[in-house]
C-alpha cells in the first residue's frame, strides 16, 4: 500500500490540525507520534502525518529528526511530503522552518519549495507575502507576545530569508488567481534565478486549491492546514485518493474520567480558561512554586483527586503576557517554559493513573510534553471540535484514550466544555 501523501509536522497540535483537515478533504489519515513502529497497519490509509516536537529545539536536531521522518514516509511510497508548520509561522531567526525546509528540499532533489501558512478558516491569510491574523498583520496580533517565539515581522519573505540558506521569492496574488499553471511558471522562473523557496499568497480556499495543485507537481512543500486542504483536494481530483464517504468516526465511547490541562498563554486560551471557571473546577498553578520543586505538582494532583471523580477539572499554568515577561526576566524563558511543560506532563501522568481516559490539552509544546510523557504513539481521527482541532483516539495501545490537542490560538470561548461534550 503506497501513501498518497506524507507529512512531517513540527508539533503535535499542528499535526492533529493537519490530520483533521486531510480527513475532511477526503484522505483516510493517521497521525503518529514520531516515526511509527513497523507494525502500524497502513491498510486503506491515504496519508500519514508524523508529528515531531521540533518547532523550538536546536536546529541540528530538528533537521535530523525531520529528515528521518521524511525518509520513512518516502519508504511508504509518499511521492509528496508536506512539511507542516504553524499557520502563524512560529519560528525564530535561527529556524527551524528555514533549515528544515532547506534539508527536505535538498533531500527531494527539488530546486524550489512552495511555502504558505494561509489557513483562511482560522483567519490566516497571506497577501504580498504578508501574513494576516484576522484583520491585523502578524506583528500586531497576539503572536507578538508568544512566550517562545514572539512574531514581530509580518513579511514572510523577509522572515524566511533570515532562516534559509537560499534566497526567498514571492508568488503573488495576481499570479495565484490566474491558476495553477501560472503558479507553476512563476515557480520555474524563480528557481531559474536561484530562488530556493517562494512564499505564496492565498486568501481563500480557492487559492489554496490552486496552490495545492501546483505544489503536487513537486516532491515537497511547506505550509499549514490550508495547503493540506489544497493538496488533499488535488489528490482526490486526480484519483490518487478515493474520498471515503463516511465522516470521521471516533468509535465506541471510552468512558473513564475527564480532565483539561492548559499551558498556552495565547489570548484565545486565556479566554477559554476564564469561561471554563463557570462550568468546572479550575486550578491555576503557581509557576514560582513549580520552579521551586515537586510540591506544586503534588498539591495540584491532590486537589484534582478530590474533584475529578465527580466531573471534569481544569489545571492551567497560563498567564497574561505581562506576568509571563516578568517570570521570564527573572528565571529565563527556556527554563520557565520547560519547567511548566514538564509539570503539566507529570500532572497528566498522575491524572491518568487516577483513571483519567479523556484529556484535553491546550498548547502545542504543552501537548507535546503530555503526549510524550503518556507514551502515546498514534491516533485515529474523530469529529472536529473547532476549526483545526479534532477528537483523537489512541490507536494500537490497549485500552483507548480520547484526546484533544488544541493549538493555543484555536477554538471559541466555550472550547473546553464543547470538547468534553464530544469526547464520550
Ligand atoms: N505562566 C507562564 N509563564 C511563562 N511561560 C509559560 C507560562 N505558562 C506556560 N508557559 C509556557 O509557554 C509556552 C506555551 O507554548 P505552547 O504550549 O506551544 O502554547 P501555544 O499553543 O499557545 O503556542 C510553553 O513553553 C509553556 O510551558
Ligand atoms: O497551524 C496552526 O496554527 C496549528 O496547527 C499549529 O501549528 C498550532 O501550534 P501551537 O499554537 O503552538 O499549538
Amino acid at each position: 500500500m503506497s501513501l498518497a501523501l506524507g507529512s512531517v509536522a513540527d508539533d503535535y497540535t499542528g499535526a492533529s490540525d493537519l490530520a483533521n483537515t486531510l480527513t475532511k478533504g477526503g484522505l483516510r489519515t493517521v497521525q503518529t507520534i514520531g516515526i511509527p513502529a513497523d507494525d502500524l497497519d497502513l491498510a486503506g490509509i491515504d496519508a500519514v502525518v508524523v508529528a515531531l516536537k521540533t518547532r523550538s529545539i536546536p536546529v541540528g536536531e530538528a533537521v535530523s529528526r525531520s529528515r528521518a521522518a521524511e525518509a520513512w514516509l518516502r519508504g511508504r511510497g509518499a511521492a509528496h511530503v508536506l512539511f507542516k508548520i504553524c499557520s502563524t509561522f512560529d519560528s525564530t531567526d535561527a529556524g527551524n522552518i528555514g533549515p528544515v525546509m532547506d534539508a527536505l528540499r535538498g533531500e527531494a532533489g527539488e530546486a524550489i519549495a512552495l511555502v504558505t501558512p494561509a489557513f483562511p478558516e482560522t483567519g490566516r491569510t497571506v497577501y504580498q507575502g504578508n501574513l494576516f491574523v484576522g484583520a491585523v498583520p502578524l506583528n500586531e496580533s497576539p503572536l507578538k507576545d508568544h512566550p517562545l517565539n514572539p512574531m514581530r515581522d509580518a513579511n514572510l519573505v523577509r522572515v524566511l530569508a533570515r532562516q534559509s540558506a537560499s534566497p526567498v521569492g514571492l508568488v503573488d496574488f495576481a499570479t495565484v488567481v490566474r491558476g495553477h499553471e501560472a503558479v507553476a511558471k512563476r515557480l520555474d522562473a524563480l528557481a531559474a534565478e536561484g530562488v530556493g523557496a517562494a512564499i505564496a499568497d492565498a486568501v481563500t480556499e480557492a487559492d489554496l486549491e490552486t496552490l495545492g495543485r501546483a505544489a503536487l507537481a513537486h516532491r515537497v512543500s511547506v505550509g499549514a492546514s490550508g495547503l493540506g486542504l489544497g493538496l488533499a483536494r488535488a489528490l482526490v481530483a486526480a484519483g490518487r485518493a478515493c474520498a471515503p464517504d463516511s465522516a470521521a468516526d471516533v468509535g465506541a465511547p471510552v468512558g473513564g474520567l475527564a480532565a483539561c490541562l492548559a499551558g498556552s498563554c495565547s489570548q484565545a486560551t486565556l479566554g477559554q480558561i476564564a469561561a471554563a471557571e463557570a462550568v468546572m473546577p479550575v486550578r491555576r498553578l503557581d509557576p514560582e512554586r513549580v520552579l521551586a520543586g515537586d510540591a506544586e505538582i503534588e498539591a495540584a494532583l491532590a486537589w484534582a483527586g478530590e474533584r475529578v471523580g465527580t466531573g471534569p477539572i481544569l489545571i492551567a499554568s497560563s498567564a497574561e503576557p505581562e506576568t509571563v515577561r516578568t517570570l521570564q526576566a527573572r528565571y529565563g524563558g527556556d527554563r520557565v517554559g520547560h519547567a511548566l511543560e514538564d509539570a503539566l506532563a507529570r500532572i497528566a501522568e498522575g491524572l491518568n493513573a487516577r483513571g483519567v481516559r479523556r484529556l484535553v490539552v491546550a498548547g502545542g509544546e504543552t501537548s507535546g510534553a503530555v503526549v510524550d510523557r503518556l507514551g502515546l504513539r498514534a491516533f485515529q481521527l474523530g469529529p472536529e471540535i473547532a476549526a483545526g482541532v479534532p477528537v483523537l483516539r489512541t490507536l494500537g495501545q490497549g485500552d483507548p484514550m480520547l484526546l484533544a490537542l488544541k493549538s493555543g490560538n484555536f477554538g471559541g470561548r466555550d472550547f473546553f466544555a464543547r470538547a468534553l461534550d464530544l469526547m464520550l
